[in-house]
């Protein structure tokens, strides 16, 4: 275990990580601050959830020349979200230094950017689009930058992004310092990465899976037109603290957010077509848990940290097995539990077998629950709600209004019962339409170029009878009773 203070930190970054609650330094912060310190160029390989921010963070703001105006360390994420998310985690590492970081990211006002920019931040933190958008109008300078972080690195780096990470790279100096971080890292994309970089290091977190072990991993296999009744009784049944739902396109989100809400369930869906704000506001709401069920395609996907997801619903199986870790990394951060549970159509059931060659881990199979279990789900909250009040008294203005109820009925079981059939929300069976989606292109289910002795007969073996009822997966974290009305 090493602890921060034998890191060589600085008294200002030692405060700043004691008040953030910070006790050990994850392994892959072990690992790569020291080399990160000494100047080496990395690429830093760690599960979801391990701290990787940190990682990074924490030797970038050591190397700020705080006297200083110019921008001296870039960091490159995905999404605007991410970019907030990551600006606000190296302002608390950084404050007592008196770093001065600043997100740019598109759809918000860029003059208000361009105001703050002149304020001398010593720290861009931002999406790729915007980033060149201030070069190009030269209201953002990279010619003092010594360091130049790519989070999520293999997807800044994969198609759609490496033209603009490139004309940012023209415009750094040479001799700077390159970082790149994600939980996955294909080898053409870690080739990719290299010609970026001077002889970097690799640092891996050895881990036997690519997923994080606290994070049990179902699937559940279901023809298209079931998805959601499943989808609805499972969170009635698991009932999550907080739970994203990932589908695979912007209307897939949207349908299913309605869906959910016609259902009684309090949802909200993010994707790219939402205004910046919007987007925002569905996150602080997801949050603050005034939204139990957050709806996303993959712009939620990487990177974001938000405490209290307890479950993770792939409503569509993702594409590629990278898509995969990340949507389920949104669970099981920092050494809590989660529950990750993925949909397969029985056509797609060649991309379960992809996705898990990758992660060097097996989906147990779980039945759909039925109706009556969804119910039962349901009924244990309202118990629990009713246990919790029991427990906290202060309920002698409503004893008279029971003594009264007794002795016009006299069957307690009777009173008792309505009561709870009034408090339980019972699953809804409000017809709802959700378009159905067109399976992904059909994939044999057989492995090719082996080597791991994961071959088809183990897969074979899963027969109904080996599938896991619901009710054998404890919930990870006992939702606050109270939440949903
Ligand atoms: N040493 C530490 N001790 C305790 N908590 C930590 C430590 N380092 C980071 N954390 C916290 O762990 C959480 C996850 O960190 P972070 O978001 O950096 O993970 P990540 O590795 O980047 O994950 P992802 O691959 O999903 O991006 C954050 O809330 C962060 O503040
Ligand atoms: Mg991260």
């Amino acid at each position: 275990m090493t602890k921060f203070a034998d890191l060589n930190l600085s008294p200002a970054l030692l405060k700043a990580v004691n008040r953030m609650g910070f006790e050990e330094a994850t392994p892959i912060q072990a690992k790569t601050i020291p080399l990160s310190m000494a100047g080496k160029d990395l690429i830093g390989q760690a599960q979801t959830g391990t701290g990787k921010t940190a990682a990074f963070g924490i030797p970038l703001i050591e190397k700020i020349d705080v006297k200083s105006q110019h921008v001296q360390g870039i960091i490159i994420a995905p999404t605007r979200e991410l970019a907030i998310q990551v600006s606000e985690e190296l302002y608390k590492i950084g404050v007592d230094a008196r770093v001065k970081v600043l997100a740019v990211y598109g759809g918000s006002d860029i003059q208000r950017q361009i105001r703050s920019l002149k304020k001398g931040p010593h720290i861009i933190v931002g999406t790729p689009g915007r980033i060149l958008d201030h070069i190009n109008r030269r209201t953002l300078k990279l010619g003092n930058v010594h360091t130049l972080i790519l989070d999520e690195a293999d997807e800044m780096l994969n198609m759609g992004f490496i033209d603009d990470i490139e004309a940012i790279l023209e415009t750094v100096p040479e001799e700077r310092q390159t970082l790149l971080f994600s939980a996955t890292m294909p080898e053409p994309i870690r080739r990719i990465a290299e010609r970026f970089m001077k002889s970097p290091e690799t640092v891996r977190v050895q881990a036997k899976e690519m997923t994080v072990p606290l994070i049990e991993q179902f699937f559940v296999k279901v023809p298209e037109k079931e998805k959601f009744d499943v989808l609805a009784r499972l969170i009635d049944v698991q009932s999550p603290e907080l739970a994203i739902v990932f589908g695979r396109t912007k209307r897939r989100v949207d349908e299913l957010s309605n869906a959910l809400t016609v259902r009684g369930y309090t949802a909200e869906g993010i994707h790219g077509d939402l205004s910046q704000a919007k987007r925002l506001s569905v996150l602080k709401k997801f949050k603050e848990g005034k939204v139990d069920v957050l709806v996303a395609t993959d712009v939620a996907a990487r990177g974001l940290d938000i405490s209290g997801v307890t479950h993770v619903y792939n409503y569509d199986i993702p594409q590629d097995p990278e898509s995969y870790v990340h949507r389920i990394g949104r669970t099981g951060r920092a050494g809590k539990e989660g529950m990750a549970i993925t949909f397969v159509s029985p056509r797609e059931m060649g991309y379960l077998r992809i996705v898990e060659q990758t992660t060097k881990k097996r989906m147990q199979p779980m039945r759909p629950p039925t109706w009556d279990e969804a119910l039962e789900g349901q009924q244990r909250i309202t118990m629990e709600k009713l246990e919790e009040s029991i427990k906290e008294g202060n309920l002698d203005e409503y004893k008279s209004v029971a003594k009264d109820l007794l002795t016009e009925y006299d069957d307690a079981i009777t009173v008792i019962a309505a009561a709870l059939k009034v408090l339980t929300k019972e699953p809804d069976k409000t017809p709802v339409h959700i378009t159905e989606e067109k399976p992904l292109p059909q994939k044999r289910e057989s492995f090719k170029g082996g080597g791991s002795g994961r071959g088809g007969e183990n897969r074979n073996r899963r027969g109904k009878s080996g599938q896991q009822p619901y009710k054998g997966n404890r919930k990870p974290q006992r939702r606050p009773t109270g939440r949903r009305p």
